[in-house]
């Protein structure tokens, strides 16, 4: 009764354009809740490393040049991915989208602000210790983002995705040492932007281990 209403509160606010970005350290769920909230509310998902790694499996001049970068746990540099984004956003301009993984330094978070405002900021606040048991065993289709996890969402078929059928991969950067790598870029260079967030009023964190529990809290943002 209550997801009901709230349903209902995210559909009027989505009847104008609404634009959310969803924040959180690698593996804390950003790319399972974009899932829910799409499936939901109908936004456009634009994934920071779904456009990357797409670079990457075409071989374009792009992907070739960061591949070595995002491999070692590396943040590839502002202008290269505010450029990427910021491109790909044009094409969806008159929609209502859902930003995860960008921006991820203030320096984009500034450029992003150069073009629109951000109405809601989703943070995903997971304990790194919950993260790192989780990446080892996330497994990916690739051509559309879907994740998958052999513990908390296993596909049907082991190894293949769910909708098409096709193989599920397994991320380069997956690996334990080059998780640690990237949580200590999160530390860095990404959660200084949670504060440039919260001083503009738009930030909502949501704590917690399990995204089922984290959930229904996210759904009634659209209350704010
Ligand atoms: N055990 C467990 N795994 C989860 C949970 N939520 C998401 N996952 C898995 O954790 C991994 C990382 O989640 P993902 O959404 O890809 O995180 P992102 O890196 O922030 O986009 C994936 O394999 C998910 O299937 C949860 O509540 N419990
Ligand atoms: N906004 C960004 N700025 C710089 N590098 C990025 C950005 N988005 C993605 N990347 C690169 O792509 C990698 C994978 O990103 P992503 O799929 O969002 O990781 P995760 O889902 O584990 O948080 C990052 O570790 C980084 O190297």
């Amino acid at each position: 009764m209550v997801v009901t209403t709230l349903t209902q509160h995210w559909k009027m606010l989505l009847q104008r354009i609404f634009r959310a970005v969803i924040m959180g350290p690698p593996g804390s769920g950003k790319g399972t809740v974009s899932g829910r909230i799409v499936k939901s509310f109908g936004l456009m998902h634009l994934s920071s490393g779904d456009l990357l790694r797409a670079n990457i499996k075409d071989k374009t001049e792009l992907g070739l040049l960061m591949k070595s970068c995002i491999d070692q746990g590396q943040l590839v540099p502002d202008d290269v991915i505010s450029r990427l984004i910021l491109t790909e956003m044009r094409n969806i301009d008159q929609s209502s989208w859902l930003l995860d993984g960008f921006p991820r330094t203030v320096s984009q978070a500034e450029s992003l602000d150069n073009v629109c405002s951000v109405n809601t900021v989703i943070n995903l606040d997971v304990p790194y210790q919950t993260i790192k048991q989780r990446l080892t065993s996330r497994w990916l289709h690739l051509p559309s983002g879907r994740v998958y996890n052999i513990d908390f969402n296993p596909p049907k078929i082991a190894g293949l995705d769910d909708v098409t059928g096709e193989p599920l991969i397994q991320r380069d950067d997956d690996t334990p040492e080059t998780v640690t790598r990237r949580l200590k870029a999160y530390e860095n260079q990404t959660r200084p932007v949670l504060e440039y967030y919260r001083s503009k009023g738009v930030l909502e964190t949501f704590s917690g281990t399990e995204t089922n529990k984290i959930w229904p809290h996210i759904q009634v943002v659209g209350k704010a």
